[in-house]
């Protein structure tokens, strides 16, 4: 079988080697970057039809391992799997069922890992979500601000305001929407983790007087019309597709007429969310963000729409994501040691892959990002937008 599958798998041409259990080596092209070593024999015949959800799954439980770049590791997987395995069309999609307590854990897993770990790779705002660069060579950092003024902008927020800012992470928006644009930000997340570390920084930074964060469900805000404007970045993901129209109710009953609401989140390459890449979005299921779904950005613009919410202005930043994945990747790539001491090694190399292949995922239109902003129209429809979006620019 090892020779047969050596001799199909060479006709690929990739710049791989597989290094055997045996001990020996094949060559799958003339001169490979990316060495796989296969630790645990049952793996040769997976190769035969490799889906990316098993490869990465074999390197997350150690019968596998990779030397060399792991984003180019995840692009030759993917074009042997390509080359291999037909896209399937796996049918219907199903979607779960999401309660708090489900929604709970499933954050508590991804984002109560560690502080520490995550302060590793992101940006010292540790903004987690697609920066936006002005320029190609911008570093993480300037990319992460220039995303929180992009928003801030397209917002058009005005001193004195009052801003909602769903799933607000460790704080980054809301400590520079205060502190720059001098609102009142009320921000609300479900990871402990994330709220002990985000209320410090702004009582250090002496934001306390403008920015309240709590642990708390976005369909547990009280009361109605609170705020002037609404932001929700990176968030959605999580609301599944059963809970988007109470979602979207939320978000249009929070908001003051006339109020400005940001979406801005991650979205399916298929209308119907078939899946893409492989198996791809499996690992991401099973790994990495449980009970996570993609909903299509026509489900986006038509649950703000059903709630009065008028739709402005949609802008993808597909490219801006890849860029942003493919830094943070970087980063944790070039700190393992000090990561390996914050996670256990499970943790570690699910991360590696996931940020590595989510890289590669939007390089290759697996999924979108999209800002989606809509107005709550004044009761006699009318709303105090600019005509243009020249000002966002200026
Ligand atoms: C990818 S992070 C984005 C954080 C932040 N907006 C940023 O850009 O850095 C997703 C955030 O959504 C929050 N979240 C997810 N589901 C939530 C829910 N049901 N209610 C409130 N927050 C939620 C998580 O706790 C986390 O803070």
């Amino acid at each position: 079988m090892l020779a047969q599958l050596t001799a199909s798998l060479s006709a690929l041409k990739l710049p791989l080697r597989l290094s055997l259990p045996d001990g020996g080596s094949v060559d799958l092209g003339p001169s490979p970057r990316v060495e796989l070593t296969i630790h645990d024999p049952a793996l040769l015949q997976e190769l035969q039809a490799p889906r990316l959800d098993r490869l990465g799954e074999a390197f997350v439980q150690q019968r596998l391992d990779i030397r060399g770049s792991v984003l180019e590791a995840v692009a030759v997987a993917d074009r042997l799997s390509s080359l291999l395995v037909p896209e399937q069309d796996n049918g219907d999609v199903l979607h779960q069922p999401h309660d708090r307590r489900t929604d709970a854990d499933a954050i508590a897993y991804h984002y109560d890992l560690s502080n520490a770990f995550y302060a590793l790779w992101l940006d010292p705002e540790m903004v987690y979500s697609c920066a936006y660069f002005r320029h190609p060579d911008d570093s993480l950092a300037k990319a992460q601000v220039q995303k929180l003024d992009h928003l801030c902008r397209k917002l058009r927020l005005h001193s004195g305001e009052r801003l909602l800012d769903v799933g607000c992470g460790w704080g980054g928006l809301a400590r520079h929407a205060a502190r720059e644009y001098g609102v009142h930000v009320h921000g609300i997340t479900l990871s402990k983790q994330q709220l002990k570390l985000a209320s410090e920084r702004v009582a250090a930074q002496g934001l306390g007087d403008r920015v309240h964060l709590e642990l708390r469900d976005y369909r547990d805000l009280a009361g109605k019309e609170n705020y002037d404007k609404i932001i929700s970045v990176g968030m959605f993901e999580h609301v599944g597709h059963a809970n988007l129209p109470e979602y979207f109710r939320v978000l249009q009953n929070q908001l003051k007429p006339g109020g400005l609401v940001m979406n801005h989140g991650i979205t399916a390459h298929h209308v119907d969310g078939r899946p893409v890449g492989h198996g791809a979005g499996a690992f991401i299921g099973r790994y990495v963000f449980p009970h996570g779904e993609l909903p299509h950005l026509s489900m986006a613009v038509a649950g703000l729409s059903d709630q009065g919410l008028e739709v402005v202005d949609v802008e993808s930043l597909r490219m801006h994501y890849a860029r942003t994945l493919e830094l943070w990747s970087n980063n944790l790539e070039q700190k393992l040691d000090q990561a390996a001491a914050l996670v256990d090694e499970r943790a570690l190399r699910i991360w590696r892959i996931y940020l590595a292949g989510c890289a590669y995922g939007f390089s290759r239109n697996w999924m979108d990002i999209h800002q989606i902003l809509a107005v709550k129209p004044l009761p006699n429809g009318s709303h105090s937008l600019p005509l243009t979006r020249e000002d966002i620019y200026l």
